[in-house]
């Protein structure tokens, strides 16, 4: 079994507990659930840097990335940087995280905060909904043409937004369709985690113009983003190059500082 098969069988087996210990009508009741959304695809339409900076404390790709950043910190200082908008890591087995986690950089930060998640029910949207979150994570790779729909059409109904993550032109092939925001290229394969920016470049022609092209993972420098620029991408998902370093917030300040020279 590869990596995201394990991850997605174990996924299945924690939101079947999940739902018997907290029912639907609870997490409709939260006061998150009447906040209104911001949009990230339309901030990324209208940046001229495109970030999005990741809370991530590690991953099976690196383990250990970093355990000492206080995600409310993090939040804020990542606001103040000037990005676009803010993912949050809520696997706790594989990623360290948790929805406590999306839950504390809603209350410090207005930014539009993505759950990053493996999404496999729609379940977990009304929970990224009740815990704060203004975007959901798709990933073709663990989902039926079927399920995109089902899922993407209920994330828009509860007005969130939805990035698409896809790897390979089956993936993208398989996943076009009106109720998707942002399309989201995955530079590392989740199944070997082999990455390269040229995955990226690569696909970007196959994507339609009315998405905003997000390109995802390994981006640890300004000449990545310039020299993903060309291929139509508005918005960079930037995790470990942040979060290695003693302070994430102050790390992307730098980065954003040096992009806008
Ligand atoms: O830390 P990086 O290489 O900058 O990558 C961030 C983000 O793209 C990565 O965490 C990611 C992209 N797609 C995912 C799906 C699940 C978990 C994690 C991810």
């Amino acid at each position: 079994m590869n990596i995201l098969d394990k991850i997605t069988a174990d996924k299945r087996t924690e939101v079947a507990l999940r739902k018997s210990l907290i029912p639907i009508s609870q997490l409709e009741q939260s006061v998150l659930f009447e906040r209104p959304t911001v949009s990230l695809a339309e901030k990324l339409r209208t940046s001229n840097t495109g970030i999005i900076a990741e809370h991530k404390r590690r991953s099976p790709s690196k383990s250990v990335i970093n355990h000492n950043l206080n995600v409310n910190d993090v939040a804020k200082g990542y606001e103040e940087a000037g990005v676009c908008g803010m993912s949050v890591l809520t696997d706790g087995k594989y990623f360290g995280g948790s929805l406590d986690d999306l839950l504390l950089a809603r209350a410090s930060c207005n930014l539009p905060l993505l759950r990053k998640e493996f999404i496999i029910d729609e379940y977990q949207l009304l929970e990224a909904k009740a815990y704060g979150a203004d975007v959901i994570l798709l990933i073709a790779a663990i989902l039926t043409r079927d399920e995109i729909k089902q899922f993407s059409e209920f994330a828009k109904s509860l007005n969130l937004d939805v990035l698409l993550e896809v790897h390979n032109e089956e993936e993208l092939n398989k996943s076009i369709m009106p109720s998707l925001d942002m399309l989201g290229v995955n530079n590392r394969n989740l199944k070997t985690f082999d990455v390269s920016l040229n995955i990226s470049k690569s696909l970007s022609a196959l994507i339609p113009d009315d998405f905003v092209k997000v390109s995802e993972s390994g981006i640890s420098n300004i000449e990545a983003i310039k020299s993903l620029q060309p291929f139509g991408y508005q918005g960079f998902l930037i995790g470990e190059n942040f979060m290695k370093t003693d302070n994430a917030g102050d790390s992307a300040k730098t980065f954003i500082e040096q992009l806008n020279k």
